[in-house]
């Protein structure tokens, strides 16, 4: 009998085929029901206390994306650890940076409004699988850095009027955007920018007050405040998914070797020999549509 060894593939899938059409798995709910997301056509705020468990969610999305062909990361991270070990299959990491994150926030609108422009002519309204074109999404872990910390008054204010313009087109361009932060404030997250986001967590917080300005006016009044959520119980949240009813959920774990490891196959699927090809030097990335 005669046995063929297959010869290595030239091209190795990404996922394999993997898409940001697919929905996310990002944990379990209070019965143990998987949980996903459809992040591509709803934004997503995660907020909470230090230590919450906020990046676990994140690296969740993170992880799934850069497992994705034809997807492509831009992060934004002050501090540079939570998001550092996707970096180099990012088109863009942003780092403490406010020049940079206005730069890139500015350019991120232009290709959405591009990217409009073709569904107009196009006769459509929002971006659907099998149209060919990237999904860009954007993760922003701290917020609060680039709008209340770094830079001058004019540069936060800037930041956070562009983000507003992306968060607000995003959602049907295939330009999805996750945001995280640490300090659930009316400063840093005003309704007028909650309310643009599809799914908001809200890990555990201090008062029923935190818990309301993410998940929005009222929730703790009816018994769903992150409040309630032991300080041992990091990763538990209440996740509200626009127009339903908050859920408790525990979100899935990625140990520091998990991440790496996810972020070095991915970054090796992206290779330029692979079927998916990021720009050559990420300074030049080309994310016109
Ligand atoms: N889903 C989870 N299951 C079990 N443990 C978790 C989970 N999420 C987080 N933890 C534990 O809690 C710690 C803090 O989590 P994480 O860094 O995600 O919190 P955070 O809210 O992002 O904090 P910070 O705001 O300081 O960045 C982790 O190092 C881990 O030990």
């Amino acid at each position: 009998m005669t046995t063929t060894i297959p010869t290595t593939a030239a091209a190795v899938p990404v996922g394999p085929g993997l898409s940001m059409f697919d929905p996310i798995f990002i944990g379990i709910d209070e019965f143990g029901q998987p949980v996903y997301l459809d992040v591509i056509y709803r934004n997503l705020l995660t907020a909470g206390e230090p230590g919450g468990g906020k990046s676990g969610l994140i690296n969740n999305i993170c992880g799934h994306a850069a497992l994705c062909d034809n997807t492509r990361l831009v992060l934004f991270d002050a501090k540079l650890v939570e998001l550092g070990p996707w970096r180099d299959l990012a088109d863009a990491f942003i780092g403490p940076d406010i020049d940079q994150a206005i730069e890139v926030l500015r350019r991120l609108l232009v290709v959405a409004t591009n990217r409009y422009a073709w569904l107009l002519a196009n006769r459509r309204r929002k971006l659907a699988d099998g149209d060919g074109m990237s999904v860009i999404v954007t993760i922003i872990d701290e917020l609060a850095m680039f709008s209340t910390v770094l830079g001058t008054k004019a540069q936060q204010e800037e930041f956070s009027t562009l983000l507003r313009g992306l968060v607000s087109l995003g959602r049907a361009c295939g330009m999805p955007v996750v945001a995280a932060t640490q300090r659930p404030s009316w400063d840093i997250i005003p309704a007028s920018l909650r309310d643009l986001f599809g799914y908001r967590a809200a890990f555990r917080c201090t008062s029923l007050n935190s818990s309301n300005i993410i998940l929005g006016q009222g929730w703790a009044e009816q018994g769903y405040t992150a409040s309630d959520i032991s300080p041992t119980n990091q990763g538990a949240a209440y996740l509200l998914a626009e127009g339903g009813v908050p859920r408790r959920i525990k979100a899935a774990y990625l140990t520091d070797t998990d991440i790496y490891n996810i972020a070095d196959y991915a970054a090796w699927t992206r290779r330029p020999s692979g079927t998916s090809t990021p720009a050559v030097n990420p300074t030049e990335w080309e994310m016109a549509a």
